[in-house]
């Protein structure tokens, strides 16, 4: 098996004893080996659209955002493995991937492979989930000197600082078509959100569809009840939160210049164009990983 492996040395602050494991370990289980750092943003999908041949698989070993790169530069047909070393690794929950280096590499070679529908927010793929308002001023805000010292505080603090903010903005929504209203939205892909956080349990990372998630309630304690229902997994039941699958969303706003993030990064302002990839991608998972 021909792997290249895409380390970004930035991501979790940094995990280079754990990626020599995995890459030891991939050797013992005789693939053969492309390895490349990451320079900078975007860096991963530049390198990979440069190269002619990516083997079998691209295995992204950083976070999300990694991952998301790696998803937007690696060539048709080619397999997606991920080694999480990231702040969150959400992708990295929904697939139930291990964290051990060496069994993360026993996946990626023994494992099989399923096919994952991304989607496309203004042309760019992602895989997990993108967001307005709320969820979006928090990534925007986000001190990476802080994230870099100590990982998911950093979004906590974040967190804190943007509450005041939600219910100021609101945005025009439209699901397959259908007109809606709301002052935040997720479109995510996949069941999880910031870690092990359940936020849809409608939604499905192998069903070429999005799960839609509409917060359509104002006011401060609005979005504090959320927040406390997705510590439990109950997001989607609350009164306000619109839970709707779709394969187009489109999402304005009237005034302001409003950033959207995608698989905890940012992904530019607002409008955002989302539809369903009509290009599956396969993902390395366990063998025992229920599809
Ligand atoms: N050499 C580098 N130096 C600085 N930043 C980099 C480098 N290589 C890639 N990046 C950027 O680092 C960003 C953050 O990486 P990533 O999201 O994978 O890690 P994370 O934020 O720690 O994890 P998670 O997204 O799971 O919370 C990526 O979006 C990428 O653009």
């Amino acid at each position: 098996m021909n792997i290249t492996v895409i380390y970004n040395p930035a991501a979790g602050g940094g995990r280079e004893a754990l990626l020599c494991r995995f890459v030891a370990e991939l050797e013992r289980l005789n693939a053969r080996v492309t390895l490349y750092h990451t320079t900078g943003p975007n860096d991963a999908t530049r390198y990979l659209q440069s190269r002619e041949d990516q083997g079998d698989c691209v295995v992204a070993v950083g976070g999300d955002g990694t991952t998301n790169e790696v998803l937007n530069g690696i060539a048709p047909g080619v397999a997606l493995g991920v080694f999480a070393t990231g702040t969150a690794n959400v992708l990295a929950k929904e697939l139930a991937l291990p964290k051990k280096p060496e069994a993360a590499a026993r996946v990626v070679v023994q494992g099989k492979s399923v096919m994952i529908t991304p989607a496309r927010l203004n042309g760019r793929r992602f895989i997990m989930m993108c967001g307005i308002g709320y969820d979006a001023w928090v990534v925007d805000a986000v001190d990476l000197g802080i994230k870099e010292r100590f990982g998911k505080l950093a979004y906590a603090l974040s967190m804190l600082s943007q509450i005041r903010r939600y219910g100021e903005q609101r945005y025009r929504v439209a699901v397959d078509g259908r007109p809606l209203d709301c002052f935040s939205a997720i479109v995510t892909n996949g069941k999880h959100y910031g870690g092990s956080f359940v936020l849809s349990r409608e939604a499905n990372i192998l069903r070429p569809q999005v799960q839609v998630l509409l917060f359509q309630k104002p006011g401060v304690r609005f979005l504090l009840r959320c927040l406390t229902a997705l510590l439990f997994g109950r997001m989607e039941q609350m009164d306000g939160v619109a839970s709707l699958r779709a394969e187009q969303v489109t999402i304005s706003c009237e005034t302001g210049d409003e950033p959207i993030q995608a698989d905890g990064d940012p992904a530019g302002r607002l409008p955002a164009d989302i539809v369903v990839d009509p290009e599956p991608v396969p993902v390395r998972v366990a063998d025992t990983f229920n599809s």
